[in-house]
C-alpha cells in the first residue's frame, strides 16, 4: 500500500493547501498515534471531562469512518437514496471482514431526511475489500453525476446551521474543495424542481398562456395553483452563491467539484478573503433622470470555513499526530481574525456568518470569535446566536469561556500578563507569536457569550472534531483596525456615510432582499496580532499584494503604463476615493481592442487592434503574479443570430430568459460553447467586468456548437447540464417522450441504434416518433408511470437524432451509472455505429463533424482550465486503486473530488462517439 503525505494544516493552514505535490497514501494503522504537546495542551484544557477523557482519545486514535450525503435538491437523488436501501444496506450486511458482520451505513440522525449516511468501516476497506465493489461502484458513479457528495460527518454542520432560503444571496469566503459549497448551492436552490414545474403547468393548462395543455382543472384549482406559483423568475432561484478560494489551484479543484450540480447561480472567485473585494451591483438612480449611486453587493449569509491547524482531523489526516506543534495555531489567528471581520463587514444588517474550523484550539476558535465580535464594536453590533436547540440530535459541547495559550516551545501560559511578566524578566524567546487578543482575559468592549460557540468532539458521535459558531450582525458596523485600544474614539463618520448607512438597512420584513448600499470599511492594517505573516497571508502573497505594496505599486503605476496592473483590488471605501481608477485595474485577457497592455511585458507592449490570439493550456498567458488570465464573461445580445436559430429551432418559450447567454472569450462571439447564468450573476459579471475582480468560473453549459448534416438542423445542441433549466421551455417539436424502462433501457445500452428503414420498429414506443422528428438534438422525456415497466421518478435527457440513427447524448460514464441505478445491471454497452465503421473517410471531411478543435481565432477555455488544472495538481492516481486523490490540504470534502473526476474525458467520449457515428453515416 501506498502512503500519503504529510498535510498538517487543513486548507491552507501550515502545510496544508498546497496542492500539486504528489503525495502517497499513509496506513492509518501503521502511524504512530501520539504526539506529547498535542495531548498535553488539550488534557491541560479540560476540553472535556476527565470521566470522558479516555473515549475522547480512543476516538482520536481510530480511524474515521465513512460518509457521504445525498444531493438534496435534486430529485433524481432520493431514488438514489432509496437504492441505498433497497439494494445495497440489506448486501452490505451479508459481508463478513476480519470474521465480523459488517455494519451497514446508517443515516445520520441529526441531518434532516436521512440524506447523510456513516457507515463504521473504513473507506480504505470498502475501496479494496471485493465483496463491497458493487457498494463502491455505486458510491463512485452517483458521485461523479453529482447525486452524491463523499463528505465527512462534522463538514455538514456549518451550512446547516445558516438557516439559508431559497433566493439568498450566499458567500463561501474560503470555499475549495467545495464540500460544504456543495451544500450551499444546493439550499440556495431548495425547491427550485418543484416551484418551475408548478410554473409551467399552471402555464399549460392556463388558456391564452401558451399552447398544449396537459391537463383541466376548475376555475378555482387554477386561481389557487396561480398563488402558489413563484412568478418571480418563473420559479427558479433568484439566489447566488458566490464561492471563494485564495488558492489559484485549489479554486479550480472546487470548480471541478462544483460543476457537477449545474447551477447558473454559481460564481467562483480567486481572492485572499482578509480582503475580498466589494462586489459592485448596477448603479442606479438617486432621482430620476439625476446622479447615479454605487451600490455593492452585501450577503444574506457568509460562512467563512476557515484555513486552521486541522487538528480535529487526526482520525483522517494520521500526520496531524506527527506533525502537530502549537506554532500551526498561533501564526493563523491573525488571518483567521480578519477574514471573519471581512465577513461580518460585507454581511446584511441581520444576516449571518458561520464561522468553523476542524481544529480543536481555543486561539483559532473562541480567541477569534472574541477578538473579531470586539473589532466590529462588540455584542451590541454582533451577537453570537444561540444554536443549542438546533439539530436536537446532535451531540455538541458549549465553547470554552477560559483556555491557556500553549507557546512555541510548549510552554503553557494562563494570560498576557502572565506572559509579559516572562518577556520582562527573561526576555521574548519563543514568546514572539502570542498575542493579548488570542487570551480570554484580552481587554474586550464587553463579555462574549462564548459559551454559544459549538464544539463537536471525535468521541460524542464517531466523527472527526469541529468548532462552529453562528454570528448575527444587529446593526451596520464600523469596524476598529487591528490592536487599535479599546478606547478609541469611532472612526470619524462622513455625512455620506450615515446616509448610506441608513440607506442600506434592510427593508422592512424582507430577508431576501439583495441589494443593500455600500460597505463600511475599514482596509486590513498591519498584523499586531502575532508577529510573523501567517501560512495563509504568505500563501496568498502571489495572489493579492499587501496594502503597502500595492500603495507602492499605485505610484510606479501611475508613472508607467497602468492598463493591465493586477493590484489588491479595493474594498468599497478606498473605490471611493479613487473612483476614476476602475480602469487600470483590468486583469482578463485578452485586453479589449486598444487597450494598452502591461509595461512590463515588453512582447505585448504596442496596443492591439484586436484581442490576442488564445492559447492552449500549455501556451497559457500569465500575468504579473504568475497566475493565468481568465476569459473574460460576455453576455450576448438576444438578437444575435445563433441565439434566434436556437430559440426557433427548439420552440423556446419566449418566456426563457434571452439575456442571460454568455460566452466566456473577448470577442462574445458564440463559437463552441454558450453558457446560461441566473439573472443576479449576470448583474454581477457585468457591473464588475473592468474591476479586476477575479471570476474564475460562472454559467452552466447550455449549447454546444458542431457541425451538421442539413442546413435546417440548429447547429447548437442542448448540453445535458443545461437541460434541467431549459427543458421545460422546449416547444414539443424537440420533445420525445418516453414511459417504460425497457425503452429506455435500449437507448442506454445501446448507442447509435438504427431509426432508418426498418429500424425504428426496435425502438418500441418511441420509435415512430423518432423516425419522424426531424435531425438535431431533442429533450427526451421520461415521464413517470405505472407497473414495473414503469418510472417512478421522471427524468430528462438530451437525444440526437441523426440521419439514420439516434443517440443519447450522455457519456459512457452516465449511461453506466444509469444502467446501474435503475437496472442493477453492469451490461456491455452496444455501439452500433461500429457495425457500420469503415474509417475510410477523415472524419474531418465529413460534411458532418462534431466541433471540437475550435478554430484558433477564438476559444473558451475556462472548462480546459479547470479540469487541466485539477487533472495536472490533484488527480493524482495511485496504481490499482479506484478514485484516489493523494493531494495534501484538501480539506475535508475531498472524496468527492476524487469520485467526480474526468469531465473532460467524458465529454470527449460523446464528441467521439458522435463523429464515430457521422462517419457511420457516411457509410
Ligand atoms: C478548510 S479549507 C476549506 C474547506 C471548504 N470550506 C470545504 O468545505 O470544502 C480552507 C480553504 O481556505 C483557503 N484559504 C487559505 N487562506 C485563505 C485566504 N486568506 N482567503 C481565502 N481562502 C483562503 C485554502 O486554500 C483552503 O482551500
Amino acid at each position: 500500500m501506498g502512503k500519503r503525505g504529510g498535510k498538517r494544516g487543513r486548507g491552507g493552514g501550515r502545510g496544508g493547501g498546497g496542492g500539486g505535490q504528489r503525495s502517497v497514501r499513509t496506513d492509518y494503522s501503521e502511524v504512530p498515534k501520539a504526539n506529547a504537546q498535542y495531548e498535553q495542551y488539550y488534557n491541560e484544557l479540560g476540553l472535556v471531562e476527565e470521566a470522558e477523557r479516555e473515549d475522547f482519545w480512543t476516538a482520536l486514535r481510530r480511524e474515521l469512518p465513512n460518509s457521504f450525503r445525498f444531493t438534496g435538491s435534486k430529485g433524481q437523488a432520493l431514488p438514489v437514496q432509496q437504492l441505498l436501501k433497497d439494494r445495497y444496506i440489506p448486501e452490505i450486511t451479508s459481508i463478513e471482514h476480519n470474521g465480523e458482520l459488517v455494519n451497514p451505513p446508517n443515516a445520520i440522525p441529526w441531518f434532516p431526511d436521512q440524506l447523510a449516511w456513516q457507515m463504521t468501516t473504513p473507506k480504505s476497506v470498502v475501496r479494496k475489500f471485493p465483496p463491497f465493489a458493487s457498494f463502491q461502484k455505486f458510491l463512485v458513479s452517483e458521485t461523479s453525476v453529482g447525486n452524491i457528495s463523499r463528505q465527512e460527518v462534522v463538514s455538514m454542520i456549518p451550512p446547516l446551521l445558516m438557516d439559508i432560503k431559497p433566493g439568498m444571496t450566499v458567500l463561501d469566503l474560503c470555499a475549495a474543495p467545495g464540500s460544504k459549497a456543495a451544500q450551499l448551492i444546493e439550499m440556495v436552490h431548495g425547491g427550485e424542481e418543484a416551484r418551475t414545474r408548478r410554473v409551467v403547468r399552471k402555464m399549460r393548462i392556463d388558456p391564452g398562456r401558451e399552447v398544449s395543455p396537459d391537463g383541466r382543472l376548475t376555475e378555482e384549482q387554477m386561481e389557487e395553483e396561480e398563488q402558489l406559483c413563484d412568478w418571480s423568475d418563473h420559479g427558479r432561484t433568484t439566489g447566488l452563491l458566490i464561492a471563494n478560494d485564495a488558492d489559484y489551484k485549489r479554486a479550480h479543484m472546487l470548480i471541478h467539484q462544483m460543476k457537477r450540480l449545474n447551477s447558473p447561480n454559481l460564481i467562483v472567485t480567486n481572492h485572499d478573503a482578509t480582503m475580498y473585494p466589494s462586489i459592485k451591483l448596477p448603479s442606479e438612480p438617486i432621482q430620476e433622470g439625476g446622479e447615479t449611486r454605487n451600490r455593492y453587493l452585501k450577503f444574506d449569509r457568509i460562512l467563512a470555513d476557515v484555513p486552521c491547524s486541522g487538528d480535529g482531523t487526526c482520525r483522517k489526516n494520521v500526520n496531524v499526530w506527527k506533525d502537530w506543534n502549537p506554532g500551526n495555531a498561533l501564526g493563523l489567528f491573525s488571518t483567521q481574525v480578519r477574514i471573519l471581520v471581512r465577513a461580518l463587514q460585507m454581511l446584511k444588517v441581520g444576516g449571518r456568518v458561520v464561522y468553523s474550523t476542524c481544529s480543536m484550539n481555543p486561539v483559532e476558535n473562541e480567541a477569534v470569535v472574541a477578538t473579531a465580535i470586539d473589532r466590529c464594536g462588540g455584542m451590541s453590533k454582533v451577537d453570537i446566536v444561540d444554536c443549542s436547540s438546533a439539530l436536537p440530535k446532535l451531540k455538541r459541547r458549549q465553547g470554552l469561556s477560559d483556555w491557556r495559550v500553549m507557546d512555541k516551545q510548549g510552554r503553557i501560559w494562563p494570560s498576557w500578563q502572565a506572559v509579559e511578566q516572562e518577556k520582562a524578566k527573561n526576555g521574548e524567546e519563543g514568546l514572539g507569536r502570542l498575542s493579548e487578543f488570542m487570551f480570554p482575559s484580552a481587554k474586550r468592549e464587553e463579555a462574549v457569550p462564548l459559551d454559544r460557540c459549538m464544539r463537536v468532539y471525535g468521541h460524542l458521535q464517531d466523527t472527526g472534531a469541529f468548532f462552529i459558531t453562528v454570528l448575527h450582525k444587529k446593526i451596520e458596523i464600523k469596524t476598529r483596525p487591528e490592536a487599535e485600544p479599546k478606547t478609541a474614539e469611532p472612526e470619524p463618520t462622513s455625512i455620506m456615510d450615515i446616509v448610506k448607512e441608513i440607506e442600506a438597512q434592510p427593508a422592512d420584513g424582507d430577508p431576501l432582499q439583495k441589494v443593500e448600499a455600500a460597505d463600511k470599511i475599514v482596509p486590513p492594517r498591519a498584523n499586531n496580532y502575532a508577529e510573523g505573516v501567517s501560512a495563509a497571508a504568505r500563501q496568498n502573497k502571489a495572489n493579492a499584494p499587501t496594502a503597502s505594496a500595492t500603495a507602492i505599486k499605485r505610484e510606479h503605476d501611475a508613472e508607467t503604463d497602468a492598463a493591465m496592473s493586477t493590484k489588491r483590488l479595493k474594498t468599497r471605501e478606498e473605490v471611493e476615493v479613487s473612483a476614476q481608477g476602475d480602469e487600470d485595474r483590468q486583469v482578463h485577457w485578452p485586453p479589449p481592442p486598444g487597450a494598452q497592455l502591461d509595461a512590463s511585458r515588453p512582447e505585448t507592449q504596442t496596443s492591439l487592434p484586436s484581442p490576442a490570439p488564445p492559447l492552449g493550456n500549455s501556451q497559457k498567458q500569465f500575468d504579473k503574479n504568475k497566475q493565468p488570465y481568465e476569459e473574460p464573461f460576455k453576455y450576448i445580445d438576444p438578437n444575435q443570430e445563433d441565439l434566434q436559430s436556437i430559440y426557433e429551432f427548439y420552440d423556446l418559450s419566449s418566456r426563457f430568459p434571452n439575456d442571460r447567454f454568455m460566452v466566456r472569450n473577448a470577442m462574445g462571439h458564440p463559437s463552441k460553447t454558450i453558457y446560461y447564468t441566473s439573472a443576479l450573476a449576470r448583474s454581477i459579471l457585468t457591473a464588475n467586468a473592468s474591476s479586476g475582480i477575479k471570476f474564475v468560473h460562472c454559467g452552466v453549459k447550455m449549447f454546444v456548437k458542431q457541425d451538421v448534416q442539413s442546413a435546417e438542423v440548429c447547429r447548437w445542441r442542448i448540453q445535458s447540464e443545461g437541460l434541467p433549466v431549459l427543458e421545460a421551455w422546449v416547444g414539443e417539436k424537440r420533445v420525445v417522450r418516453l414511459w417504460r424502462r425497457s425503452t429506455l433501457r435500449i437507448l442506454l445500452v445501446e448507442m447509435f441504434p438504427k431509426v432508418d428503414g426498418e429500424g425504428w420498429k426496435g425502438l418500441g414506443e418511441i420509435g415512430q416518433r423518432v423516425r419522424d422528428v426531424g435531425m438535431g438534438c431533442c429533450v427526451l422525456r421520461v415521464e413517470k408511470g405505472e407497473g414495473e415497466d414503469g418510472f417512478s421518478e421522471r427524468m430528462v435527457l438530451p437525444l440526437w437524432r441523426s440521419l439514420h440513427s439516434l443517440n443519447l447524448m450522455l457519456p459512457k460514464e452516465d449511461r453506466k451509472a444509469m444502467l446501474l441505478r435503475l437496472y442493477n445491471e453492469d451490461t456491455p454497452l452496444m455501439d452500433h455505429s461500429k457495425d457500420r465503421f469503415h474509417n475510410k473517410s477523415s472524419p474531418s471531411s465529413h460534411p458532418f463533424r462534431y466541433v471540437k478543435d475550435e478554430p484558433d481565432d477564438i476559444k473558451d477555455d475556462e472548462e480546459d482550465d479547470a479540469d487541466a488544472v485539477v487533472k495536472d495538481e490533484i488527480m493524482v492516481k495511485e496504481e490499482g486503486e479506484e478514485g484516489t486523490v493523494a493531494a495534501p490540504g484538501l480539506g475535508e470534502g475531498v472524496e468527492a473530488m476524487e469520485d467526480g473526476a474526468g469531465d473532460e474525458e467524458r465529454e470527449d467520449d460523446v464528441l467521439l462517439d458522435s463523429l464515430k457515428k457521422e462517419v457511420e453515416d457516411a457509410v
